[in-house]
């Protein structure tokens, strides 16, 4: 087999529920060893395509193929025990009257000495071969689920599908568990397909992120390039809290009160969502009424009464009314700086962090 033929790859799956395409003309393509992300809102079909993959959900058109054979269109199917695909759900029920060892061995074939052996080596790998005779009622939920993953991982399947397998763990346990998960993934050069309406959980885990909305992939790429290129105004606020100028575009260049902001392409008299996040909002004090000196990097600042300031952690969040027309707009600042309601500041926007959208985009 070439080197380049993807693990997992669906070509424009599409499925239909009364009428209404769930999913849209799907197309991925996942190599062993990588980790993709389906990254959306809840309802936009990512686990419908994750159903159709597993060979749960029947397709109304599209196909699937593994390492480069077609496993499945609307009259061929393989069945999904055949399909060498592992699953993990977020209620990955453990059977509760087998021991641990009985779990992990569940999917396996062959003589019981070979069963043995691999089911030693994955619990090994989970660091939970002390409970390889114990229960299930005995683990916590972090354990519990690292048994699951060494069952989804014992018939050394070609391919992982996840959904949400982390969200019924608390906030401590769920960062140690995913970068375990992960390495252990890797190492077995499986190919994942995650999904999940987390976008840190995302960036922390893919390879690549595949932003789906309405039953449509709108966007794919590594996280950075998600992140610091997104498409629209959605898919930045998708991501983190993001603030919104409106202005009107006259010789490509779109008008506001923090300066000009370069539009290209976009026609004369039309509309402009200038989209910035709140860490990319410089503030600066008052000085005897005037705040810093334009510059070609962030504009012209422009003038701020702060609103309320709160401490959220790693960063401090602050909310401030525009002088120019009343709105509100947001800026985090690393550690504490909690200025009090009614401070005059400046602030000025980053010009290369910020997004330049026609409205209704
Ligand atoms: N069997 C079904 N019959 C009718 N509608 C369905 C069926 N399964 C899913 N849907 C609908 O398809 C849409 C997509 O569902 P899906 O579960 O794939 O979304 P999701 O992105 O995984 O959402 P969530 O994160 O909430 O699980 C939803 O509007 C859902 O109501």
């Amino acid at each position: 087999m070439p080197s380049d033929t993807p693990r997992l790859e669906i070509r424009n799956l599409v499925r239909r529920f009364d009428g209404r395409a769930v999913v849209d003309d799907v197309s991925l393509k996942i190599m062993p060893g990588q980790v993709t992300c389906l990254l959306g809102p809840s309802g936009c079909g990512k686990s419908t395509t994750l159903r159709m993959i597993a060979g749960v959900e029947m397709q109304d058109s599209g196909t699937i193929h593994v390492d480069g054979a077609l496993i499945c269109d609307t009259i061929f199917r393989v069945p999904p025990e055949r399909r060498e695909i592992g699953l993990m759900f977020q209620d990955f029920a453990l059977f509760p009257h087998l021991s641990v060892a009985d779990n992990v061995g569940y999917g396996l074939r062959g003589n019981k000495a070979s069963k043995r052996a691999r089911v030693e080596e994955l619990l090994e790998r989970v660091d939970l071969k002390r409970f390889i005779d114990g229960y299930p009622h005995q683990l916590s939920g972090g354990e519990q689920q690292r048994v699951a993953l060494a069952r989804a991982l014992a018939p050394r399947p070609r391919i992982m599908l996840m959904d949400e397998p982390f969200s019924g763990l608390d906030n401590r346990l769920r960062d140690g568990i995913r970068d375990e998960t992960l390495s252990i993934l890797k190492e077995e050069d499986t190919a994942v397909l995650l999904v999940t309406h987390e976008p840190d959980e995302a960036m922390r885990m893919a390879d690549e992120i595949a932003l789906m909305r309405d039953g449509k992939i709108v966007q794919q790429g590594a996280p950075y390039n998600v992140y610091t290129r997104p498409l629209d105004r959605a898919a930045v606020a998708f991501f983190s809290d993001a603030n919104v100028v409106r202005a009107e575009v006259s010789g490509a260049l779109a008008h506001t009160a923090f300066g000009r902001f370069l539009a290209p392409g976009i026609p004369d008299g039309t509309s402009v969502d200038i989209v910035f996040r709140p860490q990319h909002v410089r503030i600066d004090f008052d000085r005897a009424g005037k705040g810093p000196l334009p510059t070609a990097a962030d504009g012209t600042p422009a003038r701020a009464v702060v609103e309320r300031a709160r401490f959220m952690g790693n960063e401090s969040l602050i909310e401030y009314r525009m002088d120019h027309d009343g709105s509100l707009l947001r800026a985090t600042v690393p550690n504490v700086f909690m200025p009090s309601a009614g401070t005059v500041m400046w602030l000025t926007i980053r010009r290369d962090k910020c997004f330049v959208f026609g409205v209704g985009k």
